[in-house]
């Protein structure tokens, strides 16, 4: 893998980045909040000498270099790792030094991440400069005869590697590009995380090639809102538990997940299709059980860092994979496990909280509700293997406190619950999302479409808003001349929006819409919708009998031709058993209200859509479905 090479003439040189990094800059001032003696991530040019590449990623090549230390008396040097990015544009190069500067000022001190040296200028190209370690998981698996680690290595280094991945979330950073190759190894064969969020450096910053395309992570380790993170998302901690959960497949496997297929194709598994990497047989439930979890689509179902690091440990410390294991047989005569409810474990329940039963998932109905709202008094210590434990709670109007599940009830704070659909406030548009914390002193994040990340903000930012759940039918307003998404419309030119069925609901509040009432070969295509710019529609609010049947037609597309057909029968029987005369006069009857002008489905009542026989209509609008 190692290969020399000569470094080219820099195209930038180093007064020049130094008197932007420096902030001389009068137009650019506002956006430097940093300076050399601030933070000291700043390595000169002239102290750094590249000697031979080693890596290349998508990110860049990885060098070994050495660094000069002057100003110790000697001129002291030692080897390091640089991590030499694809080119910036020079105006870009502000934006990139003050959000390195954070993350290496949130890295200090810790010890299960890369050690961060610095960041310079080489060859015109931004440098990150970290300590030079043993080698990669990658390169560990690569020298291996069949590409794979042992249980016991993968346990092992999956604990360390969670634990990495929790410290930078600790400190508010994501890494969105686990993968082996960024995992590095220690002299004592300890894991550490060796990628501390390049991604998130590079993001919007435009490069000077127009070729490269930039992503928010590497295709085949990248979770499902990944892709899109303002439609589909948004990124969030949970989006590294899927990248974790491919990088200890592939150390299980040896096998890259997807390998082989082109990002595109990798897309329309991932996005459109839903697919998820298959798991070997073999694991232990407990890792089984997080890796199923780590695949969720919804990245609120993913467990987090922290449930992660726990399993990991508790089947190292079994000895799992170990010479001394001796399970391997009791694994394969297990049953098969029983899945965590990730989501319902994240509400962490303290005495004194204010809690209401949960809803069931996906259910807009707030009725029925064992505990409307009550005050915990107390909390059992057992847990059961999930981690659920028993809470008292006081209710008004019951003597003695209830005795309830954690998994069933949900903290409320200011009125809101995690889940809720809300409104922002002071915005112009209207944005509707979805609700994913809130604290007991009032701060909130919520999902939006729009934004990448989690909108951050107080709870009297919000207000609550209608919620929708999967099943229910909607369309875009009449209000709504220009949807943010395509939304397709009843007839070609120009006719009213067309009534679609919720079959997804993303942690943004971001709606996926099938039409069923629309006869298409093939898979049927799920179109999006913002929440904000569609109303319900549903039976009971349909005026007339033809919005009702119309309603009918969208819930399945066999609805049309069933009707069709059930009325030439009707129409059939009516003149075998009245006699042709009679059906004569009928058609005329029909004729006189009919005039070719209006149209072939316009009704004697004014109305649009097909003519019904009375039976037929009776039996249709007399059992309404929803
Ligand atoms: N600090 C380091 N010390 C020693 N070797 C390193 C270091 N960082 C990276 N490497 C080596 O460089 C290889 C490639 O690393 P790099 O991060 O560029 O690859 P990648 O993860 O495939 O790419 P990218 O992170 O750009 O997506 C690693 O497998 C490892 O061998």
């Amino acid at each position: 893998m190692a290969e020399k090479s000569s470094a080219a003439q820099p195209n930038l040189d180093e007064s020049s980045i130094e008197y932007i990094l420096l902030g001389r800059n009068p137009d650019q001032s506002q956006e430097v909040s940093f300076s050399r003696n601030h933070i000291n991530s700043w390595i000169d040019t002239g102290d750094l000498q590249l000697k031979h590449r080693i890596g290349r990623g998508q990110f860049g090549d990885v060098w070994i270099a050495t660094r000069h230390l002057k100003g110790l008396g000697e001129n002291r040097h030692h080897e390091v790792a640089v991590k030499m990015l694809h080119p910036l544009k020079d105006d870009q190069l502000f934006s990139f030094k003050a959000r390195f500067d954070e993350v290496f000022s949130k890295c200090l001190g810790l010890t299960s991440v890369c050690n961060l040296r610095g960041i310079s200028v080489q060859n015109g190209r931004v440098c990150i400069v970290m300590m030079f370690y043993e080698g990669s998981v990658g390169d560990k698996m690569a020298r291996l005869k069949a590409g794979k680690l042992s249980l016991s290595d993968v346990l092992r280094y999956g604990a360390y590697l969670a634990q990495g991945v929790h410290d930078l979330h600790d400190r508010g950073i994501l890494v969105l590009n686990l993968k082996p190759c960024n995992i590095l190894l220690t002299e004592s064969d300890h894991a550490i995380l060796g990628d501390v969020g390049f991604p998130s450096l590079l993001i919007n910053l435009s490069l000077p090639n127009p070729d490269m395309i930039q992503r928010l992570g590497s295709p085949n380790y990248m979770a499902p809102e990944q892709w899109q993170p303002s439609i589909r998302g948004p990124i969030s901690y949970e989006t590294d538990s899927w990248g974790f959960g491919c990088s200890i497949l592939e150390m299980l496997s040896g096998t890259q997940p997807w390998r082989g297929r082109s990002p595109d194709e990798i897309f329309n598994s991932v996005v459109v299709r839903k697919e998820r990497p298959s798991l070997p047989d073999g694991l232990p439930p407990e890792i089984e059980n997080v890796l199923v979890g780590c695949f969720d689509y919804d990245l609120r179902n993913r467990p987090s860092m922290a449930h992660i690091i726990q399993a990991f440990k508790r089947c190292k410390d079994m000895g799992y994979g170990d010479s001394t294991w001796t399970g391997a047989e009791d694994l394969k005569s297990s049953n098969p496990p029983t899945y965590t409810d990730w989501s319902l474990l994240k509400d962490d329940l303290r005495i004194g909280d204010t809690v209401r039963s949960r809803k069931p998932k996906n259910s807009c109905r707030p009725e029925c509700m064992f505990i409307p709202e009550g005050t915990i008094v107390g909390i059992e210590e057992e847990k059961d293997t999930d981690g659920h434990f028993f809470v008292m709670v006081r209710v008004h109007g019951f003597h003695d406190p209830l005795r309830a599940h954690s998994s069933t009830i949900e903290r409320v704070t200011y009125g809101y619950a995690v889940g809720d659909w809300v409104r922002l406030r002071y915005e112009s548009g209207s944005h509707v999302g979805i609700l994913h914390g809130i604290s007991r002193e009032g701060s909130v994040t919520v999902g939006l479409i729009g934004m990448d990340r989690l909108y951050e903000g107080s709870y009297t930012d919000l207000q609550m808003s209608e919620s929708y759940c999967v099943g229910q039918f909607i369309r875009v307003k009449a209000s709504v001349s220009n949807p943010r998404f395509d939304w397709p419309r009843k007839k070609r030119c120009g006719g009213p929006y067309a009534t679609g069925r919720i079959s997804r609901i993303y942690p943004n509040g971001c709606l996926e819409v099938k039409f069923p009432g629309r006869f298409t070969l093939g898979e049927n295509i799920a179109y999006l919708a913002d929440p904000a710019e569609v109303e319900l529609v549903n039976f009971e609010k349909c005026e007339g009998l033809v919005k009702k049947y119309q309603h009918l037609e969208d819930l399945h597309w066999a609805i049309r031709p069933l009707v069709v057909a059930l009325g030439v029968f009707t129409a059939l029987r009516v003149g075998i058993f009245v006699g042709g005369a009679t059906v004569g006069r009928c058609s005329k009857k029909r004729a006189a209200s009919y005039s070719p002008e209006e149209g072939t489905d316009q009704q004697p009542d004014g109305q649009n859509g097909p003519w019904l026989p009375p039976s037929m209509a009776n039996i249709l609008f007399t059992s309404p479905s929803r």
